[in-house]
């Protein structure tokens, strides 16, 4: 038989998500809370794009900018940035269709954000920037890397590894590849899921038509 106990009074309770709140300040909020209760890679994101013709696919990034202060090719309204290699899989369908959706899973804190919005892509000075930001290795790794291309053997990418890393190691970095940069999403939908008991869960969505548009957010029913 099904348990017929009563709802408690927590699983009553309003929602937790309030109406009329800074959708960058709750993120901001939440992926601080995430820095704390999540084990690995708090800032993993599922990143989705489609091709010219619709089709879907969708992988993880890291997200390495967020926020109010992100700055769109100076359209401003804030944003989530990653970097990736613009001639993967993803670079070619992001060439092909500039939005995408970004999906945050935070398992240990019962969480989802989901965020929709075109696509910008960094400046050269900020992508040169970033790249030089990471360690010795990683420069190496990317730029030996044809990301998403046939590799025929690892060991021709370990070749390439170790050819690049002889050619730049007395600099001690990699100069950027032109195709290694970086694209923020200009947010025009974000939603924040939080868990509640028995499903209660609690939705709210806040949607804008432009980067300068104003915030307009609803709960959703779960
Ligand atoms: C946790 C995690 C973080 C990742 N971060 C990135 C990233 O920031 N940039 C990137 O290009 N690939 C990243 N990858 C690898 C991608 O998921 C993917 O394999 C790769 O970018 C090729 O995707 P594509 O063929 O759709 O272009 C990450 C993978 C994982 C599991
Ligand atoms: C291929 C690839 N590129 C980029 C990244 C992002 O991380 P970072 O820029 O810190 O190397 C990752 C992280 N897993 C990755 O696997």
């Amino acid at each position: 038989m099904s348990d017929t106990t009563p709802l408690d009074d927590a699983q009553l309770a309003d929602s937790v998500l309030p109406a009329g709140a800074d959708p960058f300040a709750l993120f901001e909020e939440w992926f601080a809370a995430a820095q704390v209760g999540e084990l690995n890679d708090p800032n993993a994101m599922a990143l989705a794009t489609a091709s010219a013709d619709g089709a879907p696919s969708v992988r993880m990034v890291l997200l390495k900018g967020h926020g109010a202060g992100e700055n769109p090719e100076g359209m401003g309204g804030g944003g989530f940035t990653f970097f990736t290699n613009a001639e993967s899989r993803k670079g070619e369908q992001i060439r092909a269709n500039m939005q995408a959706a970004l999906l945050f899973h935070w398992k240990s804190l019962r969480r989802q954000i989901r965020i929709e919005g075109p696509l910008v892509e960094v400046s050269p000075a900020r992508a040169d920037a970033y790249f030089h930001s990471r360690p010795y290795k990683s420069q190496v790794g990317s730029a030996a890397s044809d990301q998403s291309r046939p590799l025929a053997q690892r060991q021709e990418y370990l070749d390439r590894v170790q050819q690049v890393w002889a050619a730049h190691e007395g600099e001690g970095q990699v100069p950027r590849p032109a195709h290694w940069t970086g694209f923020t999403l200009s947010p025009r939908r974000i939603e924040f899921w939080i868990d509640r008991d028995n499903r209660l869960h609690d939705r709210r969505e806040f949607v804008r038509d432009g980067a300068d548009g104003e915030w307009a957010d609803t709960l959703l029913y779960p």
